[in-house]
């Protein structure tokens, strides 16, 4: 019979497992019995409504075999099984399409720990072990079973087969022993103990296997005979159900990283259990590093729900608010109904009741992160600190009680991140702002005239360099009655009264000068004036009203926002006191063509100052030569 082909993808990904370097090979073993589990998860759940089924909770049971001398392991369910067509899609192709869309570059074998770690490439880890593999099912209801088979890369076959009852077979031909890897280890019963121990202990179905062991011969002094027996090698406990203080930080992290696909320990473990309005258990993880998919819409938020340790959904949103996506765990309570439909759920009293009580848990737990190990907690910020920062702008301030207090920006302050509290903590006596500028860089901030006035004086300033930073702060508008300033926009306002009517008289009298000179310049600038807050620099921009310069730069490369050509209210300021000042009014009276020519070399000088590119750079290099030949 003829090898049907993998899809390109799966090939791909096949002939990476086959010539694996990955050093967790033993984990294959947790991939297929977690498979094995989910199989009978679904035909457990459909025997509560469905009597044809005809099979109880205690009827389940995942079995494992060993043969040393054939080298075969089996590994057997009597779960829901496969269809022809479930052997061709599930096996045949990757189940998680995309997975692959992430650079595969079978040259680089190092990659290979990232993809396995990633996407939990499941079934396919097996060919890290095997040499061949049989994948004997039958599905539940059908009269007929089939038999998938391949020894790797070059295709597989489906054939029709005998198989008594729904469930499946797995026959792993485990491959020869070589210098570097002893692959006969996983024919050994105690090697298997050990991994069932380490993975899949919390299986909630038996997982049994015929071992023996010598006992003495009855009626004899030394004669010792081979006793068989089943032995179940898996508490079954889930690892939430039992005492904490039984549970290392180990078996959580081994636990975390195979159920939920990360080759990470997480950062944090959190466990919650309550008894009262809702009576529930909660084993949630921050994850050390974000998801690849994380900032992109593909992501999908939400937690594992358990009615009495069954699992009843897969990913239940509505236990988790947006700004807190990133986690990842399950919920086991009691006093929802194993067949309550997702509609239902969505209207659930207690589930609303576990969600809220989640959310405060999680607030207080990163809260309590942030005093007591800052370095952990500024590695969760730099993953998910965007998406705090998000929620605060999203929901309008409604979360910002909760969140703003877990905020992290960086400051001027060495560049390092500090909170709204610390920033204040550390404000001079009589500050009633809280001074920010807004940058692609900390360096590039740094350099922005008008924040070397402002440090100048004294003042810390926070540099924004993420681009919800400037939104979110907007929203927030004032902590502990201080007011946010944006040190580029106009009312930056650190002179003294005589100084400021100075100011002010200079510019009316100059008005003329500066109409010729934003005629000059054209519509990219709504006003030019003099200003006194800059110190070497002879000119910058500011802006006006409510999209500072940087807003405008961040809205106009939205999605969506596309031909709106979102406008600051741009204000070119001119340093009152740098030499530039008198030669542009020698000018105006004498040369105005000139002028308007220093006008666009000026307003070009003040983007690059502000790390804006110019939209005319060859005009200006032209005007710049005329200028010195
Ligand atoms: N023992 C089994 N019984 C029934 N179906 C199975 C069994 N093993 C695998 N499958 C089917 O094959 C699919 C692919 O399995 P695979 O382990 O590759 O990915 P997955 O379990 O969906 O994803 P992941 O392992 O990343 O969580 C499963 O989703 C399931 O539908």
């Amino acid at each position: 019979m003829a090898k049907k082909q993998f899809k390109t993808e799966s090939k791909k990904l096949l002939d990476m497992m086959v010539n694996s370097i990955y050093t967790h090979k033993e984990i294959f073993l947790r991939e297929l019995i977690s498979n094995a589990s989910d199989a009978i998860d679904k035909l457990y759940f459909r025997s509560l409504t469905d009597d044809s089924v005809g099979m109880d909770h205690d009827d389940f049971e995942i079995r494992l075999t060993a043969d040393k001398d054939s080298r075969i392991l089996t590994v057997t369910d009597n779960g829901i099984g496969m269809t022809k067509e479930e052997l061709e899609n599930n096996l045949g192709t990757i189940a998680k399409s995309g997975s692959l869309d992430f650079k595969t570059d079978e040259e680089n074998q190092s990659e290979n720990i990232d993809i396995i770690g990633q996407f939990g490439v499941g079934f396919y880890s097996a060919f890290m072990v095997a040499d061949n593999i049989k994948v004997e099912s039958k599905a539940f209801g059908s009269d007929e079973a089939f038999v998938w088979e391949s020894s790797g890369a070059d295709g597989y076959t489906i054939k029709k087969c005998e198989k008594d009852k729904a469930g499946t077979v797995i026959t792993l031909h485990i491959k020869e022993d070589t210098e570097e890897e002893k692959y006969g280890e996983f024919l050994e019963v105690y090697r298997i103990r050990e991994l069932i121990k380490k993975y899949s202990d919390y299986i909630r179905y038996p997982i049994r296997m015929e071992t023996s062991h010598k006992q003495l011969k009855e009626g004899t002094e030394n004669e010792y005979e081979d006793i068989y027996e089943d032995e179940t090698l898996n508490s079954m406990t889930p690892i939430w159900k039992k005492p904490q203080s039984k549970v290392t930080d180990e078996e959580y992290a081994e636990y975390y990283k195979g159920k939920f696909n990360d080759y990470e320990a997480p950062l944090k473990v959190i466990r919650q259990s309550t008894e009262g309005n809702a009576t529930y258990t909660a084993l949630l993880f921050i994850p050390s590093h974000a998801p690849y998919d994380y900032y992109s819409r593909d992501y999908e938020k939400g937690l594992q729900l358990y009615s009495s340790s069954v699992m009843i959904m897969e990913k239940c949103k509505d236990l988790l608010p947006d700004h807190f996506s990133f986690v990842k765990g399950l919920v086991d309570s009691a006093d929802l109904s194993l067949n309550i439909s997702r509609e239902m759920l969505q209207h659930d009293r207690q589930l609303k009741i576990i969600a809220k009580a989640l959310e405060k848990k999680i607030a207080s737990e990163l809260g309590k992160m942030l005093k007591t190990d800052r370095e952990k907690y500024e590695q969760f910020f730099r993953e998910f600190g965007a998406q705090l920062k998000w929620g605060i702008y999203s929901s309008f301030g409604v979360n910002r009680e909760e969140l703003q207090d877990l905020l992290l920006f960086k400051t001027s302050d060495e560049g390092r991140y500090t909170s709204l509290k610390e920033y204040i903590d550390r404000a001079r006596e009589n500050q009633d702002k809280i001074y920010y500028a807004v940058g692609e860089t900390v360096e590039k901030i740094a350099m922005l005239p008008q924040v070397e006035s402002v440090l100048a004086k004294g003042y810390e300033v926070l540099y924004l360099t993420e681009d919800i930073d400037e939104f979110c702060v907007q929203i927030l508008r004032n902590y502990d009655n201080k007011d946010f300033l944006n040190v580029c926009t106009d009312n930056l306002d650190l002179g003294d009264e005589e100084e400021k009517a100075q100011l002010k008289e200079e510019n009316d009298k100059s008005e003329e000068l500066f109409k010729f000179m934003k005629e000059s310049i054209g519509d990219k600038v709504a006003k030019v004036r003099y200003t006194n807050t800059l110190k070497n620099h002879a000119v910058c921009l500011s802006s006006e009203g409510n999209v500072s310069v940087g807003m405008e730069q961040i809205l106009n490369k939205m999605p969506g926002t596309e031909g709106q050509n979102i406008k600051a209210e741009t204000v070119l300021e001119i340093n009152k006191d740098h030499p530039i000042k008198d030669k542009l009014l020698y000018l105006f009276g004498n040369d105005k063509e000139k002028l308007a020519d220093y006008s666009k070399i000026l307003y070009a000088q003040a983007r690059l100052i502000n790390g804006l590119n110019l939209d005319n750079p060859a005009e200006i290099s032209d005007l710049v030569c005329d200028l010195m030949v």
